[in-house]
């Protein structure tokens, strides 16, 4: 643990030194960038054949997405050595992030994915969406799927060799790469549904591992259907050690729930489950709906893995946060934990909370959002993870009067809420 501090806080160091010896003033805003981030990693993120070195997989920007992209694996480099010129303009106008969009659906068995993928392809919206769907051991598409196609989807393609987070991750990565090559330009989004019993993990981390997904598929967000009426008995189920419950992670992995079948029960029984729920995962948006129907904005183009719309989630989470006290604290199941508060962060006590706490509870880290006022950066700085993969970036500028506060939000397994507030709260200058 002290040796771990100690390599974090040397890589700072001698990344600072280096910068006082090449004469730059104060760090450049992206060399703080520099400095922050890659400290922040795990050094066994997912990797792939083209990274040379040890490095993490590291994004640096969302919406400068193509920069991002042509440097995420020489940043970590950057911060040992002599800083790049092509890093000093960070707060030029950035373009776009035109990669395609997709949306994970997923949700317990028979809680409604596949009525609402239906409300999506016939629903008015003008956007063609290509569907990937994951019937485990099912043979032909999903008969209420036809008529759907026949609505509007542009393209229906199933996996149906095996689940979609376990054995045909493969599958679902050639067959995006294949929709792509192919079809570009004939569709808008992409939507996959998940069979009822995958966990969200994989698919989420398929996005960033994979080249040929990453760079043109971007995550819009993950939405997770509920059975009102089901929901409770799932998520009291207790699994053998080391297995997960399916049915806890998709809630906690979700960018939108949408508690569905809310006909079938009483309110009394909604409020429980709301309130359990939120207590797993209090970032995400709730909806309650009959037959999965709901406003198509609410489900498409979400950007919850957007360093853009990090704002309004933690916002989302601190309007959830006072609604509800930290009795969670110590809870060993999943759960969310928040932190706001205002002050400027000391940059290399952050970097070795962060970094520490990346490199030994990662896989315990589901998610997390924040946006953050660090010291002598006039920008805030929004950052996003799951489990090791992690984004950040500095924003907008802080207002002159602008109270300075940061926002953090954590989903994870074994949070200690105290515990890492208080690790935070050191931090602060
Ligand atoms: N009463 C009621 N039934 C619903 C509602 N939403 C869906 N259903 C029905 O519940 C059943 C299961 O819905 P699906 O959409 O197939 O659920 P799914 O999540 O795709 O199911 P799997 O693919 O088996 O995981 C179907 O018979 C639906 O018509 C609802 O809000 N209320």
């Amino acid at each position: 643990m002290a040796t771990l501090s100690m390599d974090i806080a040397t890589t700072f160091f001698n990344f600072t030194a280096r910068c006082r010896r090449h004469n730059h003033r104060a760090p450049p805003l992206s060399g703080i960038r520099s400095a922050v981030i890659p400290l922040f990693f795990k050094p066994t993120t997912i990797r792939t054949q083209s990274l040379s070195s040890n490095l993490p997989r590291t994004f640096f920007t969302s919406s400068n997405f193509s920069k991002a992209y042509r440097r995420r694996f020489s940043v970590s480099a950057t911060a040992t050595t002599t800083p790049q010129s092509e890093e000093s303009d960070v707060t030029t106008k950035i373009p776009p992030d035109n990669r395609i969009p997709a949306t994970i659906i997923t949700g317990f068995l028979g809680s409604g994915k596949t009525t609402l993928l239906n409300h999506i392809l016939t629903a008015d919206h003008g956007k063609r969406i290509a569907v990937i769907e994951n019937e485990y051991g099912e043979v032909d598409i999903d008969g209420s799927l036809v008529a759907a196609k026949s609505a509007g989807a542009e393209d229906i393609v199933m996996l149906n060799n095996g689940c979609l987070c376990c054995t045909v991750r493969g599958d679902l990565v050639r067959m995006i790469a294949e929709l792509v090559n192919k079809k570009k330009g004939r569709f808008d989004h992409i939507v996959i549904e998940t069979t009822g019993l995958a966990n969200p993990a994989p698919i989420i981390s398929t996005f960033y591992a994979e080249d040929q997904v990453f760079n043109d598929v971007k995550l819009d967000g993950v939405v997770t259907l509920v059975d009102a009426k089901h929901a409770g008995f799932h998520l009291d189920e207790v699994k053998p050690k080391g297995v997960v419950n399916e049915a806890v992670e998709q809630i906690a992995y979700a960018d939108r729930i949408i508690v569905n079948k809310t006909d079938l029960v009483g309110e009394p029984e909604i409020a429980t489950l709301v309130k359990r729920i939120k207590n797993i995962n209090s970032m995400a948006q709730m909806k309650r709906t009959e037959f999965g129907k709901v406003d198509l904005e609410y489900v498409l183009g979400i950007g919850g893995f957007d360093l853009e719309r990090i704002e309004s989630s933690v916002n989302d989470e601190e309007h959830h946060h006072d609604h509800h006290s930290h009795d969670h604290t110590h809870d060993p199941g999943v759960s969310s934990v928040s932190i706001v508060c205002e002050g400027s962060l000391d940059l290399e006590k952050a970097n070795i909370w962060l970094g520490t706490l990346l490199l030994e509870r990662s896989e315990d880290i589901y998610r997390m959002k924040g946006l953050l006022s660090v010291q002598g950066m006039d920008e805030r700085f929004v950052f996003q993870g799951v489990h090791d993969i992690f984004q950040g970036s500095p924003d907008r500028l802080w207002g002159p009067d602008e109270p300075r506060v940061n926002k953090i939000v954590f989903i994870g397994k074994n949070l200690n809420a105290e515990e890492l507030e208080q690790g935070f709260k050191a931090c602060l200058l």
